[in-house]
């Protein structure tokens, strides 16, 4: 199958247990719980999100017509990164739900071309086999079918969720990351005293928002 890329981008993982590694990131265009479109966004199932994942008219994006192609593609982008003289690549799969397109056939290429792959998703799709970091981010209204991975990383707060019905489940790490928008301050302190008080959740903090990097 061919791949709708948004953009890709070299940057640092801004959020999780892996802030501050240097990663590609690879943002599929669209989305199962939103269209992406402002006049959309009251009545989508996920409606906080901070992301424009329509189209392909990023930077580095546009549509990739085989696995190849698209690992290829992520693999010159790195070569061309200060990183390529040491470490092993690293690509993040993000979106929109890249879980709507990253496949075994590509998920064979990128490692083909020698990266460590991770996924950022919103848990509604089974993640393939083989990916190396699952970032698991449940959306209230949604069915969460992806019940285990590296870490779950939630937004928070997210009525009706609550904290107990995620703690059972089979990740590594949890996280607790403040709901951007107008009530970032009050969420951010929220998610302070929330995971002071429950150290099984740790706080995550969008910092390539905090220093101006993509
Ligand atoms: C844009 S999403 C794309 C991946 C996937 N669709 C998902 O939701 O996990 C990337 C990450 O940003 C988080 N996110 C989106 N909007 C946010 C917001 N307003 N505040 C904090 N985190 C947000 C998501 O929960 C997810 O962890
Ligand atoms: N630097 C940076 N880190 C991120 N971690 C998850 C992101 C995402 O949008 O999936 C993201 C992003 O957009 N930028
Ligand atoms: S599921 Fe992810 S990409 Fe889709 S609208 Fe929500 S935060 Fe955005
Ligand atoms: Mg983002």
């Amino acid at each position: 199958m061919s791949y709708a890329v948004k953009e890709m981008f070299y940057t640092l993982q801004g959020e999780g247990a892996q802030a501050g590694r240097a990663s590609l990131f690879c943002r599929f265009a669209g989305c199962n719980l939103w269209t992406g479109r402002e006049q959309d966004r009251h009545k989508a199932i996920c409606q906080f999100c901070d992301t424009d994942f329509i189209g392909m008219d990023g930077p580095g994006g546009g549509r990739c017509a085989t696995p190849k192609d698209l690992a290829q593609q992520a693999r010159r982008m790195w070569d061309q990164t200060a990183a390529s003289q040491s470490g092993k690549p690293y690509i993040v799969c993000t979106g929109g739900e890249p879980l709507l397109q990253l496949d075994a056939p590509l998920i064979a290429a990128l490692h083909e071309a020698g990266f460590e792959i991770a996924v950022e998703t919103n848990g509604t799709i089974a993640a393939p086999d083989g990916i190396d970091w699952i970032c698991v981010s449940p959306k209230a209204g949604s069915e969460l079918v992806q019940t285990r991975g590296n870490e779950l990383k939630l937004v928070w707060p997210q009525p009706p969720f609550s904290l107990e019905q995620f703690e059972p489940l089979a990740f590594d790490k949890f996280y607790l990351q403040p709901m951007d928008g107008p009530d970032v301050i009050a969420n951010t302190q929220l998610c302070v005293k929330t995971s002071m008080a429950r150290p099984q959740w740790r706080l995550s903090l969008q910092t390539h928002k905090m220093i101006g990097i993509a």
